[in-house]
């Protein structure tokens, strides 16, 4: 028998919207139809995702004006630049304020075209269509749009929500191994910063969910989606516990700048990012060297890195850490866990453990 959508509502007010999460929606089109109901759409996608699924769109909503632009592949083209062409498109084509944006890719194609519809013409809606695991389980929910730059991931950007999420988990299907573990790490990272339910319940099944057992995957994505949009309406513009959603992206985000952006993915860094900020907690105190073994041993069975990659050094780490959007009056803040599934923001942490924390990446 199919399994029933399940659905998870973010609650932010006249803002609410609700993230669909089942299978076979892209082959609905009056679903589609009734999430997306401008008059003038504009679909933004890449060259992977587009020959994939772009045609369920274009069938759905033959009755409205439609657009749609490709993208290059790949989180080195997540720049201001690469906005460009879809501004032309949509003035060439004379799309006002009441139109829609809509995103259908990962979590690349998700931010740049959220970032897109909060910008264009000061503001428009826009809906996402995630089709890896981390966009569904993370990047698409919660409204944080925008795109990177040279010397920091994500430090272009607007606070602009979505007016839905579909999430069809029959896209999973097509998406490689590698971009599927990389979801993984962010949820990993939800169990660990505070539903300890959810770390007893991913040990236990991690086999299954990385056989993509279609139980375990809905399970998984509706478990995350939860967890981030609990979090989402008690703080959307992140001025206090949203900050926990960055477990382990100070380390990540530098990872990934100082490599070149995409030579690790997004996932991997955060799984090397997650170990890291379980053994600064570990050489703080907060956490017993066998809390910090369960982390790193759920992060290495899903074979993501655990340790960043040699040769970047402490002091470019620093260089990185330093622009990192949580930090106060020039102090470095992190996210660190006073044990499993309970972090904490916190610039209050011993220098050194930080330092021998940087100093264990130095492995060549
Ligand atoms: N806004 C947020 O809250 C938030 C949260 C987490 C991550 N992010 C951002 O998300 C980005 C990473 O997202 P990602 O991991 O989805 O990467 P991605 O968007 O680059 O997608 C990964 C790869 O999978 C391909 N792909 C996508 N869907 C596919 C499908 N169904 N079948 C086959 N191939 C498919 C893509 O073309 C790409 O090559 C990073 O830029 C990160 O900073 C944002
Ligand atoms: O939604 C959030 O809040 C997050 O921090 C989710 C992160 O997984 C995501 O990578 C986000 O883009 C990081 O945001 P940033 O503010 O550190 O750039
Ligand atoms: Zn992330």
């Amino acid at each position: 028998m199919a399994e029933a959508t399940r659905q998870v509502t973010v609650a932010l007010g006249e803002r609410q919207y609700t993230i669909d999460i089942g299978r076979g929606l892209l082959a609905q089109p009056a679903r589609l139809q009734a999430a997306i109901k401008a008059r003038q759409v504009v679909v933004i996608s890449n060259e992977v995702v587009a020959p994939l699924y772009l045609a369920h769109l274009q069938a759905a909503l033959k009755d409205r004006q439609f657009a749609a632009v490709t993208l290059r592949d790949g989180e080195q083209e997540k720049r201001l630049e690469s906005m460009l062409p879809v501004f032309d498109e949509m003035l060439v084509n004379g799309f006002d304020r009441d139109c829609q944006v809509v995103a259908l890719g990962g979590g690349v194609i998700g931010d740049l075209a959220g970032f897109v519809a909060a910008t264009y013409q000061r503001g428009v809606d826009f809906i996402q269509i995630p089709t890896t695991l981390l966009a569904m389980v993370d990047s698409s929910v919660g409204g944080k749009t925008g795109v990177n730059h040279p010397r920091g991931k994500n430090m272009i950007g607007a606070f602009h929500q979505p007016r839905a999420v579909l999430a069809d988990l029959d896209v999973l299907e097509t998406l490689p191994d590698r971009e599927f573990l990389a979801g993984m790490a962010e949820v990993i990272k939800y169990a660990l910063l505070g539903d300890r339910e959810f770390l007893d319940w991913l040990e236990a099944n991690l086999e299954a969910v990385m056989a993509r057992d279609p139980e375990a995957l809905s399970f998984v994505v509706e478990r995350a989606c939860q967890n981030k949009a609990a979090i989402v309406a008690a703080d959307e513009r992140e001025s206090g516990q949203r900050a926990l959603l960055n477990l382990g992206h100070t380390f990540g985000h530098a990872i990934e700048a100082a490599l070149g952006y995409g030579e690790w993915l997004h996932g991997e860094a955060i799984g090397a990012g997650l170990c890291m900020a379980a053994a600064l907690s570990e050489r703080a105190g907060w956490l017993s060297p066998d809390e910090r073994q369960r982390a790193e041993t759920l992060v290495e069975r899903t074979g993501l890195p655990t340790r960043a990659p040699g040769g970047i050094g402490s002091a470019r780490f620093r260089e990185f850490m330093a622009r990192d959007k949580k930090n106060r009056g020039g102090a470095l803040r992190l996210v660190l866990l006073r044990g499993l599934g309970d972090a904490i923001v916190t610039a209050d942490y011993p220098a050194a453990a930080l330092e021998a924390t940087l100093a264990s990446t130095d492995h060549g």
